[in-house]
């Protein structure tokens, strides 16, 4: 049988919209055996009374992408699903799943592929290379498409903080959330995110953490999504008011994360309360940056 451990992950850092992402403390893992008995999935923890147990379900979706590419046909799987991360909220559940599936998929077929060919697969299926790139390698990872759709990426040392994520008790699903941005944005915007996305790069590689308040700065996605996620302005500003390096949306929301270097309780704290004004329950958990990405061990 082989495991797979697979990283919770937040997308866009603020203005690094589908480039940017971080791989946090918080774990999906995925357990898989051969069998000669045809398809068989358990699901543990979150989504296990909503999650389909077919093959609609997305880790097989994503390992049958692999076996036909590799050319391999297991008779039968045994699959188990140990969910802790929480489930359209902005943490990257469908890119651990999606990574995952590839890794134990890619390990069953006799590792015909790379890692690299692993990422280009991960973000055809994700659209976005922005969680499944994290969730792979760990650390914060910076992702080009080319014009020939293959994907070009660099890893950095996540920084050395705290990560408070705050989480609504509400799904938003990335579909939706993607619908609400325009097709096009002006010149300026754009021009106000490459800087922002230039400047957090280079403080994350100098930690210069002073200057992470101007870096979350973000002008092409947040401002068109916050009316779905009510609330969401008035966390971001009392818990920068709270001693909050940087916050901003998680990946397509509706979960919030920040940046701290101390008073992590009080920030949770406040996105919780601030949230409740607003009639969304939500809880918050506090996470360090994950370094290593996915491990599979063969048990
Ligand atoms: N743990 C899981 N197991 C199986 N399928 C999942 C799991 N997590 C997500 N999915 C599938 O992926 C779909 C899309 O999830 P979606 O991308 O909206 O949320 P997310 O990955 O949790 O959040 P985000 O991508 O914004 O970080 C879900 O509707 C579900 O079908
Ligand atoms: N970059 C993506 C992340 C989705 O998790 C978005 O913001 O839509």
């Amino acid at each position: 049988m082989y495991r797979v451990k697979v990283p919770a992950t937040t997308a866009n850092l603020g203005p690094g919209f589908d480039i940017l992402g971080m791989a946090l403390d918080l774990y999906n893992i995925i357990e898989v055996k051969e069998t000669d008995r045809g398809l068989n999935i358990d699901i543990e923890g979150l989504g296990a009374k909503e999650l389909p147990t077919d093959k609609s379900n997305l880790v097989y979706q994503t390992m049958d992408y692999l076996f036909d590419k590799a050319d391999y046909r297991p008779a039968g799987l045994d699959i188990k699903l140990i969910n802790q991360i929480p489930i359209a909220r902005g943490l990257g559940s469908s890119a651990t799943i999606i990574v995952g599936g590839l890794v134990l998929a890619n390990t069953l077929a006799g590792t015909p592929f790379s890692n690299d060919q692993l990422l280009n697969f991960a973000a055809e299926i994700e659209g976005h290379p922005d969680n499944v790139a994290p969730a792979l390698l760990g650390g914060v990872v910076i992702s080009v498409i080319t014009d020939q759709e293959e994907i070009i990426y660099k890893k950095i040392k996540a920084p050395e903080l705290k990560t408070v994520v705050g989480i609504p008790d509400f799904k938003l699903s990335t579909t939706e959330a993607r619908e609400v941005l325009p097709a096009q944005v002006t010149f300026n915007d754009a021009v106000f995110n490459c800087s922002r996305v230039g400047l957090l790069v280079s403080a994350f590689m100098t930690e210069d953490y002073d200057l992470l308040a101007t870096c979350f700065e973000d002008r092409l996605h947040q401002s068109y999504r916050q009316d779905l996620v009510p609330g969401m302005g008035e966390v971001i500003k009392e818990a920068k008011d709270d001693g909050a390096l940087a916050i901003a949306l998680s990946g397509a929301g509706p979960s919030i994360v920040a940046l701290t270097l101390e008073n992590e309780v009080e920030v949770g704290e406040t996105i919780v309360r601030v949230f409740a004004q607003h009639g969304i329950k939500a809880n918050y958990k506090v996470a360090e940056p994950n370094s290593t990405g996915v491990i599979v061990e063969n048990l």
